[in-house]
């Protein structure tokens, strides 16, 4: 590991110049000596401490970025040996006056063998992922921070059991990191033979203590990320306990995607550091280049390689014989070769059987707020959300010569009661920055109307009091998930939150929702239908009793039970049992506007969409009062061809555009 460096002092030619200070005003001494450099060097420990926000570690977000952190590694330790996952996190206050945490992650993955437990721990840049394969830990950055601030913040130690595949047995560490010189400090290490924390055959469990704010929007972050990567990881049993309470996620599937697999570079992404690592890992075997070449990349056969060679104007020789500035040579031919497109059957995508598990019963912690509200503590529990439709897609394409698959799902109505969008890297959820993410701008450029219907319908028929934004999509009981995999995720910043739109992904994620909007559309216009009928039978029963007292002012009928087959009339008419007839016409026509007339009826111009509609003022309370939230009211809306029925209540009351 890095040694924090000798300080090395440079003088510039600047400060070389004789000057005497009295000579000189002060401000002009300080110039002098600002031509002194002082250079340093800092650990990685050093550099990621101070500038942790770059790994997502800042004030507000350390409890919810440790627990992220922690539950990646569990289930990438499982999924690495398709082992079913049990992850058990807890998350306790232990010192209110002092924000103090402490936060345990226990899970039956593979463990980490105990020579290594120390480094994998606490010594930053150091990580058992450092190759290309679809994983969801990438920088070895996650455990040392858990581990940095917990040094660096209290002086308990950092507790970590493992007992790994390979040794079978449990160890205990007590652990601290040397800030300054990225090394692990071993306070205690045994191995465990009685008390043990792993009951199974592997595990890893760790327990830091930690400083930290968490304000309810952080909290409400950690729920809905536990919450989310249940969705994502189906197979996975998850525990979560806080001083608020505990829930359990249950598995929902036994069946675990296929691991992801372990893949050579291609040649297209071949650099000067990537060429030379490839000649270092055949150091001592007297390979040539070419042999190098072809057994280092994919799709790079060994006819290919001597091209390739040979157009760099090189001999094949001993790979270890070329000096960096032939090697650069090779790079950019290869940089100008087109070569087959990358495999992509070594991803590990969710498939549509285990999203859909997820999707179908979607698992969110609520808190209880009845107990709260009685002085007794908040009680945890799991809600499951189940849709009436879900529906999924996917597109497998390259994107920057990385293999890459879009997942995308959508679940609608049963449980759902708003839009929300879930995005998902590598199956673990992101939460932060989804204004900058690729899958935001997605849902925004792909047309409702891919549904079938107008975003005017869906305005009128989902219109939506709480809803935050007015766009059409998001006013639907929706839930759209989008999952990309790939040996190399796109990521705007290392705090992995969000994903940057590159080369051709935000087609094909645009192409797996147009696809998924076409699936869903017969049901929504379903609804949509039912909906619109749903309104016009309260139009019409709010319509009926006036037209009775009418009716029976002028001729003496039985008014409950003419009312009575009114309503039975609407029923029917709006379930769809008495067909639609179009009104005929009469020479001496009775308009609304006669109606209105002849009743008295003051008329009034309303705008509604840049359509002018004449109402009566009796129409336009309604309306203003539906707008208030009334919604058992309907609204107003063009008819197609209309019954007897429809003509008659709607030409009373006036509703009927001229
Ligand atoms: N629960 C675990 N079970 C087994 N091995 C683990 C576990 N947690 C961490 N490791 C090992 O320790 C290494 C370092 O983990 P760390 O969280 O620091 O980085 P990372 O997961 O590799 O990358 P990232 O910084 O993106 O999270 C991992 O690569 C893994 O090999």
């Amino acid at each position: 590991m890095t040694q924090k460096a000798t300080t090395a002092e440079v003088t510039s030619a600047a400060a070389t110049a004789v000057v005497k200070p009295a000579d000189v005003p002060a401000s002009q001494t300080r110039a002098v000596h600002r031509g002194k450099v002082k250079y340093d060097k800092k650990a990685e420990s050093e550099f990621f401490v101070d500038n942790s926000a770059l790994a997502g570690f800042t004030g507000e977000r350390i409890l919810y970025m440790a627990v992220r952190e922690l539950i990646e590694n569990s289930l990438d330790s499982c999924e690495s040996s398709h082992i079913l996952p049990r992850i058990s996190l807890s998350l306790k206050m232990v010192d209110p006056a002092n924000e103090m945490w402490t936060i345990t992650c226990q899970d039956n993955g593979i463990g980490i063998p105990s020579d290594k437990v120390p480094v994998a721990v606490c010594s930053f840049l150091t990580s058992g992922k450092y190759v290309e394969k679809q994983q969801r830990g990438l920088f070895g950055v996650g455990l040392k921070m858990i581990a940095a601030f917990s040094t660096k913040d209290t002086d308990h130690p950092l507790k970590v059991w493992s007992k790994s595949l390979e040794e079978g047995a449990e160890y205990y560490f007590e652990l601290r990191t040397d800030i300054s010189t990225n090394r692990p400090i071993v306070l205690a290490k045994r191995q465990v033979k009685e008390d043990a924390a792993m009951s199974g055959d592997s595990g890893f469990r760790v327990e830091a203590m930690l400083r930290a704010k968490l304000s309810p929007i952080t909290k409400s972050r950690i729920y809905d990320y536990i919450s989310q990567t249940s969705v994502v990881n189906p197979y996975a049993h998850i525990e979560f306990e806080t001083d608020e309470g505990k829930v359990a996620f249950d598995r929902r599937t036994d069946r675990m995607p296929e691991p992801a697999k372990e893949v050579l570079p291609h040649p297209a992404d071949m650099d000067l550091k990537t060429l030379k690592k490839a000649i270092m890992n055949f150091m001592n075997q007297k390979t040539t280049l070419q042999g190098v070449l072809s057994d280092s990349f994919q799709k790079l056969s060994s006819e290919k390689a001597r091209q390739i060679i040979s157009e760099a104007g090189l001999e094949n020789k001993p790979a270890d014989k070329y000096d960096e500035h032939e090697l650069i040579k090779v790079v950019n031919i290869c940089k100008q070769t087109k070569f087959h497109m990358p495999n992509t059957d070594h991803l590990s995508p969710i498939g549509e059987d285990i999203l859909t598990a997820g999707m179908t019963q979607e698992y969110t912690i609520i808190t209880n707020k009845d107990e709260a509200a009685q002085g007794t503590q908040p009680q945890l529990s799991v809600k499951i959300l189940k849709p009436s439709l879900t529906a999924y897609s996917s597109r497998t394409c390259v994107i920057n010569n990385r293999p890459t698959i879009v997942e995308c799902g959508i679940a609608y109505g049963g449980d759902i009661g708003s839009f929300k969008l879930y995005r998902f890297a590598n199956k673990i959820p992101l939460l932060y920055d989804e204004g900058s993410d690729v899958a935001r701008e997605v849902v925004s450029e792909v047309e409702i109307n891919k549904m079938g219907i107008s975003k005017k319908e869906v305005k009128e028929q989902f219109a939506n009091p709480d809803a935050k934004s007015d766009r059409a999509v998001e006013l639907l009981p929706l839930h759209i998930f989008f999952h990309i995999c790939s040996t190399k995720i796109p990521y705007k910043t290392a705090g992995k939150e969000s994903i940057a739109s590159e080369g051709e992904l935000k087609r094909y994620m645009k192409a797996c929702l147009s696809d998924l909007y076409r699936k869903v559309s017969a049901q929504i216009r379903k609804e949509l239908r039912m909906k619109e009928a749903q309104s016009r039978l309260s139009l019409y029963k709010y319509y009926i009793p006036l037209i009775v007292n009418a009716i029976s002012e002028s001729i003496k009928i039985d008014s409950q039970k003419l009312e009575q087959a009114f309503t039975q009339l609407a029923e029917k008419h709006v379930s769809g049992e008495i067909t639609a007839t179009p009104v005929q016409e009469k020479e001496d026509e009775i308009t609304g506007e006669r109606i209105e007339e002849e009743a008295g009826e003051e008329v009034v111009e309303e705008e509604i969409d840049g359509e002018v509609v004449k109402r009566s003022k009796s129409q336009l309370a309604i309306n203003a009062a539906r707008r208030k939230g009334e919604r058992s009211k309907p609204k107003n809306k063009k008819e197609g061809g209309q019954t007897t029925l429809d003509a008659v209540l709607t030409k009373k009351g006036g509703r009927k555009k001229k």
